[in-house]
């Protein structure tokens, strides 16, 4: 792995006059995944999109390849990185396939038209993202899950160094989710590529990550590798729940004690 390509520091973000972020790091490099996991409500989300250039940043710093990020702009921007939204914005009347090639447009000269290369590009995308099947379905027609991997054919269609997508999981079957955490390993493994993954599922963070950023309450209270930073007193302390993490022979599980803690926001179970 090299020198980090983006690097978000000590990050401020409020909204509204609320404090939402009030010190969270994350940095990602060519080659690593690095999953960032937490509560909910706890500022994932806001520091995804505060390191992808989304989000004004009240201190702090994010750079992108030494550069800051407020200093990248528009086409620049969209090259660097690819965004993969929690929620995606359906526009009525417009096709997979447009859409996608909509994700390919940072490549695309203003008022030119998609060259070979581009529809290429596009089609690799549709096909790695496992919806080239229904490319010509209108988007609002489409169920959640059949969404979200558009969502993610049309980042990959951006052939950017960085991915962020927040909880691109979400909507998706254990098969479907299978699928996408051997895309986003094979991206960061043969194509350099840093993902940065927000994401719930902590046996999925463990199996796929290199690198696991732990935000709770607005802070980034742990970083490093997932046996190192998931164990069972960390889960007890942020998630308030008695739980350990089972990383033997290749697979990941997480055991819980599920009728023990207690009610969300209390207490960590004694
Ligand atoms: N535009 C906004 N206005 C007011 N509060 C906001 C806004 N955006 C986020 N917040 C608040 O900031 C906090 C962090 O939100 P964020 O979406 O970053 O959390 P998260 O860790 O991604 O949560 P989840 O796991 O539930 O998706 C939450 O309490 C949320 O309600």
């Amino acid at each position: 792995m090299s020198a980090p390509f983006l690097e978000a520091r000590d990050v401020r973000v409020t909204i509204g006059g609320t404090p939402i972020l009030h010190g969270a790091d994350l940095s990602a490099s060519a080659g690593e995944l690095v999953a960032v996991v937490g509560p909910n409500g706890a500022g994932k989300s806001t520091l995804a999109r505060a390191a992808a250039g989304l989000q004004s940043i009240a201190g702090g710093t994010v750079t992108w390849n030494g550069e800051d990020v407020k200093r990248l702009r528009g086409r620049a921007l969209a090259r660097t990185r690819a965004f993969v939204p929690q929620r995606a914005r359906v526009p009525d009347g417009v096709t997979v396939l447009e859409a996608v090639r909509i994700g390919r447009s940072p490549h695309v000269r203003p008022l030119q038209r998609l060259v070979a290369a581009d529809h290429e590009a596009v089609d690799r995308a549709m096909e790695r993202a496992g919806v080239a099947a229904f490319a010509g379905r209108q988007l609002a027609t489409l169920s959640g899950g059949e969404l979200q991997r558009v969502q993610i054919a049309v980042g990959l269609a951006q052939e950017t160094p960085v991915l962020i997508a927040d909880e691109p999981t979400s909507a998706l079957d254990l098969g479907a989710t299978a699928g996408l955490a051997r895309l986003l390993r094979d991206l960061v493994e043969h194509h350099g590529m840093a993902v940065v993954l927000v994401v719930h599922d902590l046996a999925l963070a463990a199996a796929v990550a290199d690198t696991v950023v732990v935000v709770s309450e607005g802070r980034t209270v742990a970083t490093g590798p997932p046996a190192d930073v998931l164990t069972s007193e960390r889960l007890a302390e942020v998630w308030h729940v008695d739980a350990a993490l089972d990383a033997t022979g290749g697979r990941t599980a997480l055991h819980v004690d599920w009728l023990c803690g207690t009610s969300p926001g209390g207490s960590p179970p004694h």
